[in-house]
């Protein structure tokens, strides 16, 4: 059986707004669409992360597969059960809410606990406070299990939370950002330790992040939400490689990739990129590809590590002024200043030592950029969606 015959989750048609809550200058209610038709599968076992930035509406569809909203239209089916109708408790979800929404009175271990005393528990006594010991140890709280939620870290809380959802034997697991209050450490440690644990399981997962680098390394697959509507879904690889608008590259990448509002112009049989005193001739892929923008008016995509470096006036270079520099040890951030617009490269600390920019020096100095085809990709200046071909 496939999500759509039943097993796993199958959300149709998801629409949901909200009342401002003040009036406007006109007195009307202003209202607030969180999710425009909204259609988003989850096989079982498979991990769906699901990014945007903050309010493009992923807490909304948590809260609405969770049962604590109901959609103005759409419906959803569980494991082949229609949800419209099922109260949360009964719905065999295990959500861990943004808010932690801990119980204050009962210690780590009891909050951890707790969904598992709930009546009709898949487990025993024994086998439950098992899985509580287990979990709290790889969440590293475990030395913590006596403490009440009041005397914790914000981080500490959270991984309570995270405890508290993880236990279970659930469903559907939601996650709405799980790990963003972790140190950069233990971020990393858990990412993967999450995901080989949900991946064991049979139920559907979703993982919501505003963190699309987050996204892109947890997920089987990724789903890109903007302002209620989803841009892209595919693969982490599909998405990385081939973002279908702006608005997704915007969101990956460490730094994301430079976008470039610019023109199209022909010239002596070549087409050129324009934007005040940048002028790149493109590279063939990406001129077939220009044929389908809707005008003259592009957005060029930059990737960050795409950027080369040559000498100040060397031929088919453009030119620009280091703006700052940021050097990382194993690689660095050059801001460049091309006239009135900045952009990123990202460099070996060789390349930016080549060009005293890697101890915070540099600054102010003129160096050439090439673009090689393989970093670059282009974006229709009207929709924002990517070019076929790029
Ligand atoms: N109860 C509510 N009343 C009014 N507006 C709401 C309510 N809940 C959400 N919204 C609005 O709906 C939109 C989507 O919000 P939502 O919390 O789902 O976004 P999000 O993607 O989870 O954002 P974040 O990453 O900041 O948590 C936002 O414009 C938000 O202000």
């Amino acid at each position: 059986m496939n999500a759509e015959t039943g097993t796993g989750l199958v959300a149709r048609g998801i629409t949901k707004s909200f009342a401002k809550g003040k009036s406007s200058a006109k007195g009307k209610n202003e209202i607030i669409t969180a999710l425009r038709d909204l259609d988003i599968n989850i096989a079982p076992g498979e991990l769906l992360a699901i990014t945007g930035p903050s309010g493009a509406g992923k807490s909304t569809f948590c809260r609405i597969l969770a049962g604590l909203e109901r959609p103005d239209a759409g419906n959803v089916t569980l494991a082949g059960r229609d949800l419209a109708g099922i109260p949360p408790q009964q719905r065999r979800v295990a959500l861990m809410f943004e808010s932690y929404a801990l119980y204050p009175h009962l210690s780590v271990r009891g909050n951890a606990l707790s969904p598992l005393q709930a009546p009709g528990g898949r487990l025993d006594p024994a086998a439950a406070a098992k899985r509580v010991d287990e979990v709290l140890e790889l969440l590293e709280i475990r030395h913590l299990g006596e403490r009440l939620p009041g005397a914790l870290s914000g981080g500490q809380k959270q991984r309570v939370a995270l405890a508290r959802a993880l236990v279970q034997i659930p469903d559907l697991f939601i996650l709405d950002e799980p790990i963003s209050h972790l140190d950069a450490k233990l971020r990393h440690k858990l990412r993967g330790e999450i995901r080989r644990r949900l991946s064991a399981q049979s139920a559907p997962s979703l993982w919501a992040t505003p963190d699309g680098m987050e996204a892109l390394s947890v997920g089987d697959r990724v789903v890109v939400m903007d302002q209620g509507r989803v841009e892209q879904v595919g693969t982490p690889e599909e998405i990385w490689l081939r973002p279908a608008s702006a608005r997704v590259a915007r969101l990956l990448g460490d730094p994301p990739m430079n976008l470039i509002e610019g023109d199209l112009v022909h010239e002596g049989g070549a087409l050129f990129f324009t934007r005040r005193a940048l002028r790149l001739a493109l590279p063939a892929a990406l001129a077939r590809a220009a044929e389908q923008a809707s005008s003259a008016s592009v957005i060029l995509g930059v990737r960050p590590d795409g950027i080369a470096f040559a000498p100040n006036g060397a031929t088919g270079a453009a030119e620009a002024e280091i703006y700052s520099n940021e050097p990382f040890g194993k690689h660095a951030i050059v801001t460049l200043d091309l006239g009135a617009l900045l952009a990123k490269a990202k460099t070996s600390m060789a390349n930016a030592a080549a060009l005293g920019a890697d101890a915070g020096g540099g600054i102010g100095r003129r160096v050439g950029l090439l673009f090689p085809s393989e970093g670059l990709a282009l974006f229709d200046g009207t929709t924002g969606r990517a070019l076929p071909g790029t």
